[in-house]
């Protein structure tokens, strides 16, 4: 019907409407009550299921353990909606005419489908079916739960061409308070978030997007899509998700496992990388980070092979078996830049023992494979191999390059000027390899040596969080872990905050190796209110001027609050008497005072390594990036800005974190770009 208006309606159960809205209720709550039985039927079944059967210890174990994971992937939480939507279709295929589309598949003892898993994919009609192409569904529902109890429904009619309207079940799960760690948003994935998430394993996909656009949401969700469509594959090679600190991991935490995806490692680049944190001037960081030290470092450590200037003697008895220094010299000549260094040094005793045993033939020997191994562990081969190809950590490689101009200027050569070859070297060099403290941009300098010594591991799918953040060598550390693999890539240009922050996505996609990566832009904020999220865009100018204002569905009127010489107990107090978190943001430097200054009332210091318990948390401005609370009170953005180089970007992402409300406190004038 052109034209026609249908909005969507929410029925409950008081509801009086003619289709008998109450009875759909009792029906869709009497499917709920069927599928959780048969649930817990499928666990029952799961758990009386016994490893025994497997023939030795190992087989067993191993059986044991997968079916320990079924049992906890089986789990029914109470409160975690079972389906959220349900299509009925048109039928015309083998499939069922009626779908509950939820969390995981739930089938009744006669393997008939009671909810299928949203991954999918007939569910993705759940996510892309709309009026102009209804994709086979005549009418599309959508569930309102309270607690774990189906309250309300929604329909959406697509066969008719009509417009459809808002949902306001999204719009009441966009609204809620937040409280506790991160939620899985899978009943309300929009279309553009869906395909991300739906994009096949081959495809490298990097999102640009504003605060609040879903990033993180839509980066966990392809992770789980993944592992549910390449169970598989992805069980052997492994997804592993990265993102910027321990206090946004401990964020982020359940919502796999909330997916029924409980072996996926979370980490950071540091964890990934090593937990080196030695303090280090930005300049320094910058160029360790830059991904021209990938060539410095790999002739740092091909300098220490020694041009060979003897041969090698192997007595045997009566005889001495003879390599001659040129050969020996032919044979590294040959080795250098086919191999990794590591494989190259036990090639070159293979090879040097080749040659003793052709020489062992040519005297009428005839020594088996067994000796070649024998000779290759000799002595006069090992002094030899220890000489020519010596034996190395990346931690020795990299001490001599900190600590000997002459070394680093052959590594350098004109890859690095002068001036920079000179700002790498420490101020106080270490005595020795052992006792050197390494920065952060040193970890990722010592994991490429140590790829260039030994090969490393490639994982199947790599999810990177805050991807703007990262030096060109953290890229590349990370894009050896998913060398074999593919990636997805999230991030905003305009929240970078360290020394080697990109402008550039395609060039992010150049340094983890992944050139044919797609670029895409999420552009509706989830989270921030308008009114908020147009005054931290005024700093957009400065920090990122290529950038286009972000958009948010939620207007927000009265949300934002600027108080010069606001009392923080004040604000705060009033916060409490609202829902929902509240996070005070303070500069760093002032986490002690205003932690103080709130003695009176209930609050904990944001701590990555133990769970909020607290509704009211002091957070250091460096550590909110990725998370929000219902109420920000920011303290002092001239302190933010001043903390740091990129201060702007850091005060940005601080003022972005507002799900209802941000208060600005400031004593010192608020820097001039926010004042505007
Ligand atoms: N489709 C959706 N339905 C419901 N909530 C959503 C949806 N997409 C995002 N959200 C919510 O919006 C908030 C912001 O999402 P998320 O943290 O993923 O954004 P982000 O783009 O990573 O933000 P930032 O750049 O600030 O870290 C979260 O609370 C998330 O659950």
């Amino acid at each position: 019907m052109p034209g026609h208006q249908m909005a969507p309606d929410i029925r409950q159960e008081t509801s009086t409407d003619p289709d008998d809205p109450v009875g759909v209720l009792a029906a869709e709550q009497a499917h709920l009550a069927e599928s959780r039985a048969a649930l817990t039927a499928m666990r029952a079944h799961a758990q009386s299921l016994s490893a025994d059967a497997a023939g030795d210890w190992v087989s067993q174990q191993i059986l044991q353990s997968l079916l320990d994971q079924r049992v906890a992937a089986l789990a029914d939480h109470p409160d975690t909606p079972l389906f959220f939507g349900r299509l009925d279709r048109a039928g015309g295929d083998d499939l069922p005419s009626t779908i509950y589309v939820g969390r995981r598949h739930v089938h009744d003892a006669g393997s008939k489908p009671l909810v299928i898993d949203w991954r999918a994919p007939v569910s993705r009609a759940f996510y892309q079916a709309s009026p102009a192409d209804p994709m086979g569904v005549e009418r599309r529902r959508r569930f309102g739960y309270h607690g774990g109890a189906l309250t309300a429904y929604e329909d959406e009619p697509l066969a008719d061409g009509g417009d459809i309207g808002p949902s306001k079940i999204l719009t009441e799960e966009i609204e809620r308070p937040r409280t506790g760690p991160m939620r899985d948003i899978v009943a309300t994935i929009q279309p553009d978030q869906d395909e991300i998430v739906r994009s096949t394993l081959a495809q490298t996909v990097c999102v640009q997007g504003a605060p609040g656009t879903g990033k993180t949401a839509v980066g966990l969700h392809r992770a789980a899509y993944l592992l549910f469509t390449h169970r598989e594959r992805l069980a052997r090679s492994g997804v592993m998700i990265v993102g910027p600190n321990r206090a946004f991991l401990s964020y982020i935490s359940s919502v796999l496992p909330a997916l029924g995806e409980v072996k996926v490692d979370q980490t950071t680049v540091a964890g990934l990388l090593g937990e080196h944190a030695a303090p280090e001037d930005p300049e320094v960081a910058a160029i360790k980070g830059d991904a021209r030290m990938a060539a410095v470092l790999e002739r740092a450590l091909w300098l220490h092979i020694v041009k060979p200037e003897e041969g090698v003697v192997f007595t045997k008895g009566a005889y001495r078996h003879r390599v001659a220094d040129y050969e020996v010299r032919e044979i590294v000549a040959s080795l250098r830049g086919t191999t990794r260094y590591n494989p190259g040094r036990a090639a070159l005793a293979q090879r040097l023992a080749h040659m003793v045993l052709v020489r062992m033939e040519q005297r009428g020997e005839s020594p088996d494979d067994r000796v070649q191994d024998a000779v290759a562990r000799s002595k006069p081969v090992k002094q030899l191999v220890d000489a020519v190809w010596p034996k190395l950590t990346p931690e020795q490689v990299l001490h001599r390059l900190l600590s000997d101009p002459e070394f680093r200027a052959k590594a350098a050569k004109s890859d690095l000027t002068a001036e920079e070859q000179e700002l790498l070297a420490w101020r106080k060099p270490y005595r020795s390899w052992k006792s050197a403290k390494w920065s952060a941009a040193d970890a990722a300098l010592l994991d490429e040596l140590r790829d260039l010594m030994e090969r490393t591991p490639s994982l199947g799918h790599l999810v990177v969080d805050e991807a703007q953040d990262l030096s060109e060598m953290q890229l590349r550390a990370l894009g050896r872990r998913c060398r074999n693999g593919s990636a997805t890539v999230l991030g905003d240009l305009a929240q970078g905050t360290t020394p080697w922050s990109t402008t550039s996505w395609q060039a992010v996609l150049e340094h983890l190796g992944q050139r044919e990566g797609e670029v895409t832009e999420l552009t509706l904020g989830f989270r921030v209110p308008r009114e908020v999220l147009d005054y931290a865009a005024r700093l957009l100018p400065s920090i990122a001027p290529g950038l286009a204002a972000p958009r948010s569905l939620r207007p927000g009127a009265g949300s934002l609050t600027v108080l010069p010489g606001g009392s923080v107990i004040e604000v705060a107090r009033q916060a409490l008497a609202k829902e929902g978190s509240i996070g005070v943001i303070v500069p760093d430097a002032l986490v002690e005072t205003v932690s103080q200054a709130l003695a009176e009332l209930p609050h904990a210091v944001l701590d990555p390594d133990s769970p909020d318990e607290q509704r009211l948390l002091v957070v250091p401005a460096t550590l909110a990036k990725g998370l929000e609370y219902d109420h920000v009170i920011v303290v002092e953005p001239a302190d933010i800005v001043a903390a740091e180089p990129r201060g702007l970007a850091r005060l940005y992402v601080v003022l972005t974190r507002a799900v209802t409300s941000l208060t600005v406190l400031h004593d010192k004038p608020l820097p001039a770009e926010l004042a505007a």
